[in-house]
């Protein structure tokens, strides 16, 4: 078992569009660790977000990394504009297709750092095959499309699950979908390292609110470790 320092992740997804870009740098100076970034097809899942473009214009408001979760099937023809547009990790879906391997190879031919995501009805044994080409596995807790829908429980035996099949690979284990401080605990105990947080972090979409909220997550999920 490698479990890294715990990394939180807010998804901009509940950010207030009309002011992304200032939500970007909200959330950088309140302590994020990475920006998750979701694009949305309206056809894999049942809404539409952004584009290459719109990612790129933000781009410019933080260093911090983009970790970019595509739900947009199929979804190579896409890589290589997001990973142009300023992405630092990609994330396909196991279920997006046609060929998740070959998805994989083109992340990294990118030079990007390449992660599958598993809806909550899909097994983690389909990343079995695959576990020893990519850098990040995101165990969905929600079924995507939304933000501030509910923790669905059985993601945390598919946390232990990818926390066994990773090993001591360095691989970030990360979930995303209803987590808050109340069940971060819960979470990191179940093996994820990188915990994405929408409506937890940008409810009111108040920034003088988001260093707390972040350092609640990051204090309930560490908790274990003392
Ligand atoms: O990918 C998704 C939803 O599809 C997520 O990243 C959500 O944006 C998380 O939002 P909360 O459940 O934390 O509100």
């Amino acid at each position: 078992m490698s479990q890294r320092p715990i990394r939180i992740a807010p998804s901009i997804l509940s950010a207030d569009f009309a002011r992304l870009a200032e939500e970007v740098r909200a959330i950088d100076a309140a302590g994020a660790d990475v920006i998750h970034v979701d694009i949305m097809d309206g056809h894999f899942v049942p809404n539409i977000s952004f584009g290459p473009t719109v990612m790129q214009s933000i781009r410019k408001a933080t260093a911090k990394p983009f970790d970019v979760h595509l739900m947009i099937a199929p979804v190579d023809p896409y890589i290589a504009a997001f990973a142009r547009a300023g992405a630092d990790g990609i994330t396909v879906h196991a279920e997006a297709g046609p060929h998740l391997h070959r998805s994989i190879q083109a992340i990294r031919a990118e030079g990007k750092r390449a992660g599958v995501a598993v809806n909550p009805a899909t097994s983690v044994s389909v990343l079995e095959h695959v576990i020893g080409d990519i850098d990040l596995v995101l165990v969905m807790s929600v079924n995507p499309g939304f933000g501030g829908q509910s923790f669905i429980p059985a993601a945390l035996e598919k946390l232990r699950q990818a926390r066994a099949l990773i090993g001591a690979r360095p691989i970030d284990l990360e979930v995303d979908g209803g987590v808050g401080p109340d069940n971060a605990r819960e979470i990191a105990a179940a093996g994820a390292d990188l915990l994405v947080a929408g409506s937890s972090i940008f409810a009111g979409n108040d920034p003088a609110t988001y260093a707390a909220r972040i350092k609640a997550l990051r204090d309930a999920a560490t908790t274990i470790r003392a």
